[in-house]
């Protein structure tokens, strides 16, 4: 354990594609998605302490808790237990990504918990160890473990690693309007129709000639999802836009970053209560 403070970053998760094949007896669905993961996320570090604490603060830390609701603590708790360690840690998050967005802020800092912590207490437990463990909080989290870009199958937590090639180091946009969007309801509003499996090979031709499933319950649920589209489609420069998870963030990915950073700040402009932030694909 050291005294001083470390950190990790929760990566935002982006769904280059996202097909729902079917709706399972346990309420989940079973999926076919391409993982991949911009180069900003919320920051997360510790600092030694005889218990485990979280405090929040950045842009989005408001409203949200700081209890043993929050994936951060729950994260620390169920490693902890599966390793049996009695000593604290206090957990401060960076909030910097909206929340309920469909680019998996919680799972991304759930994921980051179990990295930081994993190091903080000398554990030394390797990835698939805690992708066991983040399984049991949530399907995204596993894939948000390694932050690089995956397939997954099942209900996200089958994955398998892709050759990145073709989008590492993409220019990519994210976008959102400001309106929370709980999963659960946009999966309970998927229509039931099997629209076909996702292609394998490179992540990005397979994206192309794939879809995401939940953009048009999500769409039902909150129609301003297809004014941000819209207002990505448009920009110069832009290769392919879609909607992110279970939305409401949509992302663009760009030929240059140059022409992503002129995007949002053109957005910005247009937009100011939509959440814009430009970098590169992980
Ligand atoms: C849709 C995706 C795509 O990456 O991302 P987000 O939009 O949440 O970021 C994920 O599958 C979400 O993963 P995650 O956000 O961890 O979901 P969970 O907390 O496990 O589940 C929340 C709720 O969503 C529904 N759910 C989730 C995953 C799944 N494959 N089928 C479902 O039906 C269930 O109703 C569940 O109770
Ligand atoms: N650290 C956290 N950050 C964000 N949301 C969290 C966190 N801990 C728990 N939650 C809960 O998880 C839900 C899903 O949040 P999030 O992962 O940001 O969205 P999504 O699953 O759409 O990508 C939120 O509604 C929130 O109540």
């Amino acid at each position: 354990m050291t005294g001083e403070t470390a950190a990790e970053t929760g990566w935002a998760k982006i769904n280059l594609a996202l097909h729902v094949r079917r709706r399972r007896a346990d309420g989940y669905h079973d999926i076919e998605t391409i993982f991949a993961f911009a180069d900003f996320g919320d920051i997360l570090s510790v600092r030694a302490a005889d218990d485990v604490t979280l405090t929040i603060g950045g842009p989005f830390g408001e409203g949200l808790p700081a209890d043993e609701s929050n994936l951060v603590l729950r994260a620390a708790r169920a490693l902890a237990g599966a390793y049996g360690i009695e000593t604290g840690a206090a957990l401060m998050l960076d909030k910097r990504l909206p929340v309920a967005s469909g680019i998996g802020g919680g799972s991304a800092d759930a994921a980051a918990a179990l990295r930081l912590l994993n190091r903080h207490w000398g554990i030394d437990a390797d990835e698939k160890a805690l992708c066991a463990i983040g399984t049991a909080l949530g399907a995204d989290i596993p894939a948000c473990v390694g932050s690089r870009t995956q397939r997954g199958d099942g209900v996200g937590e089958q994955l398998r690693v892709l050759a990145d090639d073709d989008v590492r180091g993409k220019a990519v946009l994210l976008v959102n309007p400001g309106t929370p969007l709980g999963t659960g309801p946009v999966f309970a509003a998927w229509d039931g129709a099997d629209r076909g499996a996702l292609a394998g090979g490179l992540p990005l031709a397979a994206a192309r000639d794939g879809r995401n499933d939940l953009e048009r319950p999500a769409i039902s649920l909150c129609p301003v999802i297809g004014t941000v589209i819209a207002a990505l489609e448009d920009r110069p420069g832009v290769a392919f836009t879609r909607m992110s998870g279970s939305g409401a963030t949509c992302f663009a990915l760009f030929e240059a970053e140059a022409d992503a950073e002129a995007a949002r700040a053109a957005i910005a402009a247009e937009h100011p209560g939509w959440w814009a932030a430009a970098g590169r694909l992980r």
